[in-house]
């Protein structure tokens, strides 16, 4: 791919320093997201997803440490100084987060709270800020945009309110957006319209976005490529549509064969177990517990993430296992 690097982490490790001993919630997770290029970060709850996320927005709780290299246009984000983070923060990158409502002022009208963030960070006059904010509230598709500025959160629904923060991650200008599970809140008749709102405007712009999430259905129709993470590590990434179409790792062939179908009635399947946090995971590999394909090597020791066929896989079993995965995750 010849686009330039935005964001890249490598080897990225997180650990909490208030436990004895040291709890890891990520270890060891890589990836690239490019100008124009949106990434799916996927994996189920306790992954290490948002985590990950918090660790390149520089937001991680105080008694978490990163470790490894996160770099926003070749800048170590973990040595930015005080003022370059802020800049960081407030004009190279910005996020949409899950539940509209938890991140909005409801004493604030919607105007205020769209030009704010712009304004103090002394990158646009208030006069400036209010034309894009109407301009953008037009695009996302709402109508009216003047009448909407001067309104409260609570006036607003919670699709018409997720357009508004689609909206408010746009003000600056940013050159990749962080979009976490950013429809889940949402009454399901609204999500797709939203969704494609948020990939249209993104897509228009060039922007990269990574786009956290525990559907990887969803994942595999609005992104590039995908970034499968279990127990805070990533064991398959690649194109998106080539994992949709024949998974590596016997991890996302089970999240694909756990998604409802559309198509044909089926029986809806669960992976057995519950989803394991990286601290809680034993020697070998981190799905071994619930794998249906797991042996003794696989209980041992922890496979490598090796490139195979285009893409990266953490299974010491990928190569016999092609037929089988790609049937399990169709069936
Ligand atoms: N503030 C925190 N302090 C300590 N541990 C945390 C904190 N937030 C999350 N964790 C732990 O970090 C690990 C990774 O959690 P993270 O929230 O990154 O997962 P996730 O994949 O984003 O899941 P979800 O979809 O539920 O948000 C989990 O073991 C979780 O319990």
């Amino acid at each position: 791919m010849s686009q330039e690097a935005l964001l890249n982490v490598v080897d990225l490790s997180i650990e909490l320093t208030d436990s004895v001993p040291r709890r890891t919630l990520v270890r060891d997770v890589s990836f690239t997201v490019r100008q124009g290029e949106s990434v799916g970060l996927v994996g189920e709850s306790g992954s290490g997803k948002s985590m990950t996320v918090k660790a390149a927005m520089r937001l991680l709780p105080r008694a978490a440490d990163a470790t490894g290299s996160i770099e926003f246009e070749g800048v170590s984000v973990l040595d930015m100084g005080r003022r370059e983070l802020a800049r960081y923060r407030s004009s190279d990158v910005a996020m949409i987060h899950q539940d509209p409502r938890a991140h909005t002022n409801p004493m604030q009208t919607i105007g205020d709270f769209l030009i704010e963030g712009v304004v103090s960070a002394g990158l646009q006059s208030k006069a400036a800020a209010i034309d894009r904010a109407i301009g953008l509230l037009d695009e996302m598709g709402i109508k009216d945009a003047p009448r909407r500025m001067a309104q409260y959160p609570h006036q607003l629904s919670g699709g018409l309110l997720q357009r508004v923060m689609i909206a408010s991650a746009l003000m600056s200008e940013p050159k990749l957006v962080f979009a976490d599970e950013p429809t889940t809140a949402l009454d399901v008749t609204v999500q797709s319209e939203v969704i494609a709102i948020m990939v249209e405007q993104i897509q228009e712009r060039g922007l990269g976005m990574l786009f956290i999430t525990h559907d990887l259905d969803l994942a595999a129709a609005v992104t590039d490529s995908l970034v499968v993470m279990y127990a805070g590590t990533v064991v398959e990434k690649g194109k998106a549509h080539d994992i949709y179409a024949g998974p590596r790792h016997p991890y996302t062939a089970a999240l694909l064969a756990s998604r409802p179908s559309t198509t044909h009635v089926k029986r809806l399947v669960s992976i057995p177990g519950r989803p394991a946090s990286a601290y809680e995971v034993p020697t070998g590999c981190v799905f071994a517990a619930r794998c249906p394909f797991a042996t003794e090597l696989c209980r041992s020791d922890r496979p490598v993430a090796r490139e195979l066929d285009g893409r990266v896989v953490a299974c010491h079993r990928a190569e016999e296992l092609t037929h089988e995965l790609k049937t399990a995750a169709s069936a």
